[in-house]
């Protein structure tokens, strides 16, 4: 099969699992996840963090948001702009909106814009990984064309142990990540940065 296939049929079986899941079993691993990424010194040192809106069943990280704000630290969120490129903006007052594909996104008139450079920590949504941290995202490259901008960040993919499979259809144009965390373990893809 030809490598686009099996991303795209890896992208549809990603996509069920994490809709898939019982509703008890998320809580816990959605609770699990954002208690793992807490206690990373990765987390830890991080002042700038580019988060995601869940959707879709994907890993919430609602509790994450919450205490990083609460810890002093800038939120941001990603807002799909041209040429399939993400800006990062941390929402204003009354500053959020349905934006492209249903997703919850931070309005960019009242927001304020982070830099890809002044970004420490990137999490990074996905349908389908592996154990070396190759990732199958949405099909639009966003995240491929924006984690090479974010030179001083550590990217760090966020998925259920549902959406794991044993080799990840990831090609050259893929941005290796530096590690992946689930509710089960952190896998880590790079020795570039301490997680
Ligand atoms: N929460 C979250 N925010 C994110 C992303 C993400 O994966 N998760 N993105 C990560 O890139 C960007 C948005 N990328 C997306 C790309 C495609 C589709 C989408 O729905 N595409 C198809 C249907 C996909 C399918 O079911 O196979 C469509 O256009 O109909 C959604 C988001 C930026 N924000
Ligand atoms: N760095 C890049 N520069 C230009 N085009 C790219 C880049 N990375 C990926 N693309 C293009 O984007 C399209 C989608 O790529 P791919 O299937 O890898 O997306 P994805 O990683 O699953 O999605 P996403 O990052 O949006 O979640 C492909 O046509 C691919 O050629």
């Amino acid at each position: 099969m030809e490598i686009r296939d099996r991303k795209a049929a890896q992208r549809r079986a990603g996509i069920m699992a994490r809709r898939g899941l019982p509703q008890a079993e998320r809580a816990a691993a959605n609770a699990a996840i954002c208690a793992r990424i807490l206690a990373m010194p990765c987390f830890q040192k991080a002042e700038n963090l580019l988060l995601y809106a869940a959707f879709g069943g994907e890993v919430d990280l609602a509790v994450l948001a919450e205490q990083a704000a609460r810890l002093g630290k800038t939120v941001a969120y990603p807002v799909c702009e041209e040429n399939f490129t993400l800006t990062a903006a941390v929402p204003g007052l009354d500053g959020w909106e349905v934006g492209a594909y249903g997703i919850r996104t931070p309005v960019l008139e009242r927001a304020a814009l982070v830099r890809p450079e002044a970004l420490d920590l990137v999490l990074v949504p996905c349908t389908a990984f592996d154990a070396v941290c190759r990732r199958v995202g949405m099909g639009k490259g966003y995240y491929d064309r924006y984690l090479p901008r974010c030179r001083n960040a550590v990217a760090l993919g966020v998925a259920f142990e549902a959406q794991r499979v044993p080799e990840a259809a990831a090609d050259e144009q893929d941005w290796q990540l530096d590690g992946f965390v689930t509710e089960r373990k952190v896998y880590r893809g790079t020795d570039e940065f301490e997680l």
